[in-house]
């Protein structure tokens, strides 16, 4: 290191393992991770507050209706990456991390989250895995549970989940609403969204509530309405369950009604889409130039064609393939097509209750056909280009300083160590 302190509130972290920067810019595809030895790297501190739909407890707009329409990448005052380079040249700076030969990452990105919501659904999970299927009927006994939820009963269980993301190296969550499905309870569950992260979704077209079982046009236009003129301040996006293999989601006409809505509102389209058979999700995404469409596990060749010519990001989240005993997707098919793939738990009471993307990249490695490091970059700068976000799910000057460490010397040890807790969020 250098005498010279040139970066007052500047802080060196040295003793990296492997430098893992996810720079690759390869277009459309996941390409190398750019592994760096012998690196160090230099952030300033910013005045803390973090703004940029990070996983960080909670200091994010707290209780602020600020207009998601402006976007997450705007300017805040948390850490920013301000030099890389040899160990050797590292600037001196006021304070410096040891990381002792650890392997330093990105945070990772979980860009497909459900994380408001009471109750518990393991008897559900436990007959599936006695043969029973999915359609989407139990998100209902969510919806009955987070109604009945207070406010701080909801916000606890929020926080303890990010604090369980955070442990595990993920420093961005987006979070979506739909297990409120009314004007109330759905604006509830994203203001306390919001509390935690700028990554907002409204997802009142999750599933049409037992209420309005017989009035489903009446549903969608309550969606396509009052409930998103409540839910918008605090949403930067939109998202729908387009899923005609299930009787609860709703079909490629009013998917395609409700993301209007949406977009004429100023929301960011997103779509759940594919999940359960061949159907309209991915090319609907495509249409409307959605940022991402998320479960994929069904595609045909021509959504592949279609998602492969378009700047829409495929989701995957082989933690749903896992606790549904269903195929996993084609995620070679994807790649080979130049198609860009993000990895994200999808997190939830119902199809996925994991919060590890340790967990997903180690599935995607044995189940999916990705390599270790096509995983590694879709959980880190392909779920932040799902996000449509460059500041983060990278190592680079002007990037947000969010890392993870693996107690490992390389990234390889996600999927070769699976199940075990090496992966944590860097504390600055
Ligand atoms: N597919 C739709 N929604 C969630 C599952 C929600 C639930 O079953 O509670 C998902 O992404 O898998
Ligand atoms: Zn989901």
């Amino acid at each position: 290191m250098t005498s010279d302190n040139q970066h007052p509130g500047s802080t060196v972290i040295t003793g990296i393992g492997e430098l893992v920067s996810c720079e690759s810019e390869t277009p459309g595809a996941t390409g190398p991770l750019s592994v760096i030895t012998d690196a160090a790297v230099v952030y300033e501190s910013g005045s803390g507050r973090a703004d940029s739909g990070q996983a960080d407890s909670g200091q994010a707009d707290s209780g602020q209706a600020d207009s998601g329409q402006a976007g997450s990448e705007r300017a805040d005052a948390g850490p920013r990456i301000s030099w890389i380079g040899p160990a050797a040249a590292a600037p001196a700076a006021d304070r410096q991390i040891d990381l002792a030969g650890r392997c330093l990452l990105p945070g990772f990105v979980d860009s497909h989250t459900h994380l408001v919501y009471a109750g518990d659904r393991s008897a559900e999970f436990a007959a599936r895995m006695t043969g029973a299927g999915y359609d989407g009927g139990g998100i209902a006994s969510t919806v009955a549970a987070t109604r009945a939820a207070s406010d701080d009963q909801l916000r606890s269980l929020l926080r303890q989940r990010i604090e369980e993301c955070r442990r595990q190296g993920t420093t961005t969550v987006e979070i979506k609403s739909g297990y409120g499905l009314s004007v109330d309870d759905e604006r509830r569950m994203l203001r306390l969204a919001r509390e935690v992260s700028t990554e907002t979704t409204f997802l009142g077209g999750h599933v049409v509530p037992p209420e309005a079982r017989d009035n489903r046009a009446g549903y969608v236009e309550l969606v396509r309405g009052p409930m998103l003129e409540a839910c918008a301040p605090y949403a930067r996006w939109i998202d729908v369950f387009c899923e005609p293999h299930s009787p609860h989601a709703f079909t490629e006409e009013e998917s395609r009604a409700i993301l209007g809505a949406g977009i004429a509102a100023g929301l960011l389209p997103r779509v759940h889409g594919n999940q359960l058979g061949p159907g309209p999700g991915a090319a609907l995404a495509v249409e409307v130039d959605a940022a991402s469409v998320d479960h994929c596990t069904y595609l045909t060749a021509v959504d592949i064609d279609a998602l492969a010519g378009s700047s829409t990001v495929a989701t995957l989240l082989p933690g749903v393939e896992f606790s549904t005993r269903s195929p996993y997707p084609d995620a070679r098919r994807l790649l080979d097509a130049g198609v860009t793939v993000a990895l994200a738990t999808d997190c939830n009471p119902g199809t996925c209750n994991s919060s590890s993307v340790p967990l997903m990249i180690a599935l995607a490695v044995r189940e999916m056909g990705m390599t270790a490091e096509e995983a590694v970059w879709a959980a880190t700068r392909g779920s932040a280009a799902s996000l449509r976000r460059q500041d983060i799910g990278r190592i680079a000057v002007g990037a947000r300083a969010d890392f993870a460490v693996l107690d490992a010397p390389s990234y390889l040890h996600l999927p070769y160590r699976p199940g075990v807790p090496i992966a944590h969020h860097l504390a600055l």
